[in-house]
């Protein structure tokens, strides 16, 4: 059995270069971008005003004036107007192109109108209200870097600079596969003996989160009929995410299959809870990795978040950092295994704690339901409260 540092290293081993593909703006939400964006022209474009009022020429404050009369009225979407004569001033809107010869907006709170003449109701500032061109970026800067996550904000990024259409990270086909005579539909009832699956549906939500949209499929617990729909989906898929069959149940076919289909084994069997009997190998010819996880729910889950998802954010080229928890009681630890324990978050005095849930074991999925995620504890030491230890979130 080999220790989680060395099966992780062994996952990360074998990732995989998917290539890029341009998708339109609204689609890349939540996908890895791939290409550097640039401001394709300063930011703001023009010196923008920022206050609906009257744009002046800060020379005629500086001499005192304190009426001017109103020469034209401009509206942000107009092409840029004109102050003619400098003692005048032009009606402005927030967002319009600063007309020439002004450098100055005063709000229309701090004026007062009568007649086509706007008179100063108080003192005011010359040259503000302005955003001036360049002042955020200038044409031609890097404004988002390629490996990134595209969320939210960075849709309004890739807008404004007119990317209609982002290279982005092409994404690994994926099918996760349940095995297991006892596991019936979602919407069946189950005899006594049986259970809904629902760690496959775990894992579909999780890839859907990924914008990863996975093959599902369950296959009975009969080798001839594995062998086929295994040898089937190593075909037509990047990655397998099998859950259930491993460990040494006289039904637990997979890991014989595996080989049989050429899949080589790089590990089974790791030091650590949950997820002892994890299998994992690699089939060269089709370029295909199997991550084959042990059936008890919150060990397919946590499994899949530990390994499977630093796999493929290593692939993707994805920026990632660890997280780090303070635990908020002292722990008893098992010296020889890696132990990842479910918890819920809070911040209390401005720290990050974490506490531990009351798990029954890793069948549990109800309590599973009731953790941010988990955290992981070398086999080293006891913990204690306020020890500092990685945090790992679904
Ligand atoms: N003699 C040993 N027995 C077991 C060992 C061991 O080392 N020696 N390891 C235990 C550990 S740890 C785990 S975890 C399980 C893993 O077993 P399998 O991967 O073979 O999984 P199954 O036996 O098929 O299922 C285990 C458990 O999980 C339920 N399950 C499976 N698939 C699903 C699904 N899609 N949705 C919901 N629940 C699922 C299944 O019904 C079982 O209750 O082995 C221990 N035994
Ligand atoms: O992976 Mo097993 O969960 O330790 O029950």
């Amino acid at each position: 059995m080999i220790s989680h540092p060395e099966a992780l290293q062994k996952v990360l081993a074998t990732i995989t270069n998917f290539g890029t593909e341009k998708v339109a703006l609204l689609e890349s939400v939540n996908r890895i971008l791939a290409e550097d964006i640039f401001a394709d022209r300063d930011f703001p474009p023009f010196d923008r005003v920022t206050k609906d009022g009257i744009a002046v020429n800060s020379k005629a404050l500086e001499n005192g004036k304190t009426s001017f009369k109103i020469e034209a009225v401009y509206a942000a979407g107009s092409p840029q107007g004109i102050l003619k004569d400098p003692e005048n001033c032009v009606e402005i809107m927030t967002g319009a192109m600063l007309p020439k010869n002004c450098d100055s907006v005063i709000m229309y709170e701090d004026i007062e109108i009568e007649n086509g003449i706007a008179t100063l109701q108080t003192e005011v500032k010359a040259k503000v209200n302005i955003h001036r061109q360049g002042s955020d970026r200038q044409s031609g800067e890097k404004i988002l870097s390629k490996n990134q996550r595209i969320s939210a904000i960075e849709i309004g990024v890739l807008a404004t600079v007119g990317k209609a259409e982002v290279m982005v990270k092409k994404l690994p086909k994926i099918a996760i596969i349940s095995t297991g005579d006892e596991l019936v539909d979602v919407a069946e009832t189950p005899l006594p003996h049986q259970i809904r699956t629902s760690n496959t549906l775990s894992l579909f939500a999780a890839l859907e989160q990924e914008k990863i949209t996975p093959t599902l499929l369950h296959i009975r617990d009969e080798k001839k009929v594995m062998l086929q729909q295994v040898e089937n989906a190593i075909n037509n898929h990047d990655v397998l995410l099998l859950s259930g069959g491993v460990s040494k149940g006289k039904f637990d076919y997979l890991p014989e299959i595996l080989e049989e289909l050429k899949v080589e084994k790089l590990f089974h069997r790791v030091l650590q809870r949950p997820g002892k009997p994890l299998w994992f190998g690699k089939q060269h010819e089709k370029n295909v990795t199997v991550f084959s996880f042990p059936g008890n729910p919150n060990s397919t889950f946590v499994n899949f978040h530990i390994y499977f998802e630093r796999w493929l954010a290593a692939s993707l080229e994805l920026e990632t950092s660890t997280s780090e928890v303070i635990l908020k009681t002292d722990i008893a630890n098992n010296p020889k295994i890696t132990r990842y324990l479910l918890v819920k978050t809070k911040a209390e005095n401005g720290q990050f704690q974490a506490e531990l849930l009351n798990e029954n074991g890793s069948g549990d999925l109800i309590s599973l339901a009731n953790a941010d995620g988990v955290i992981m504890l070398p086999p080293e030491k006891d913990f204690k409260q306020g020890d500092v230890v990685e945090f790992i979130k679904f």
